[in-house]
């Protein structure tokens, strides 16, 4: 099969006193994710879309919250690591579309950062990298600020051989 696509979806409760990555990149904000790894809701959507395309399972089977190796690892690693296990079935990312859900803060001054990051780590044209971002109009949790939600959808392509 030439191409697959994947879903992944992840949630994420937002605290004071934590950091808010996502995307890779660092951004700003009175509250940040809490999670046994840096917490990058938005990686991990993405890593979770990725395995699933390729058939093989989810972030939480390669990636423990109960190991040790993983206590606050940068997700960019998470990201990384995801490719590689990808590769190794003859699969690259083809294009990907990302969706944040979150009331505050505002994102869209950091996404054009967070796709550059994305397309480095996965080795590919950031043209073939999309994240969005929407408020839900303050209803559920994202809207009372409680916590992130992301979905991803990615397509990936078979790496032929010349
Ligand atoms: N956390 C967010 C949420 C939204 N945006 C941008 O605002 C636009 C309008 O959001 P609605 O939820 O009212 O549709 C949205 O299209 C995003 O461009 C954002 O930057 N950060
Ligand atoms: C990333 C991992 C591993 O550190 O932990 P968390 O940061 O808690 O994230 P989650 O999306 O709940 O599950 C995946 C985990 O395996």
């Amino acid at each position: 099969m030439n191409f697959r696509i994947g879903y992944g979806y992840d949630v994420h409760r937002l605290a004071e006193g934590e950091t808010l990555w996502l995307g890779g990149v660092l951004v700003p904000h009175s509250k940040g994710t809490v999670a046994h790894s840096d917490g990058d809701v938005l990686i991990h959507a993405l890593c979770d879309a990725m395995l699933g395309a390729a058939k093989l399972g989810d972030i939480g089977r390669h990636f423990p919250d109960t190991s040790a190796d993983f206590k606050n690892i940068d997700s960019k690693i998470l990201l990384y690591r995801t490719n590689e296990l990808i590769a190794s079935k003859n699969y690259q990312v083809g294009n990907l579309d990302v969706t944040v859900a979150a009331q505050n803060p505002k994102l869209k001054t950091y996404i054009p950062e967070m796709e550059k990051t994305i397309a480095e780590i996965l080795g590919i044209d950031i043209d073939a990298v999309s994240i969005k971002a929407t408020t839900t109009e303050n209803l559920g949790f994202e809207g009372r600020e409680e916590g992130i939600s992301v979905h991803a959808v990615v397509l990936l392509e078979k790496i032929i051989e010349t």
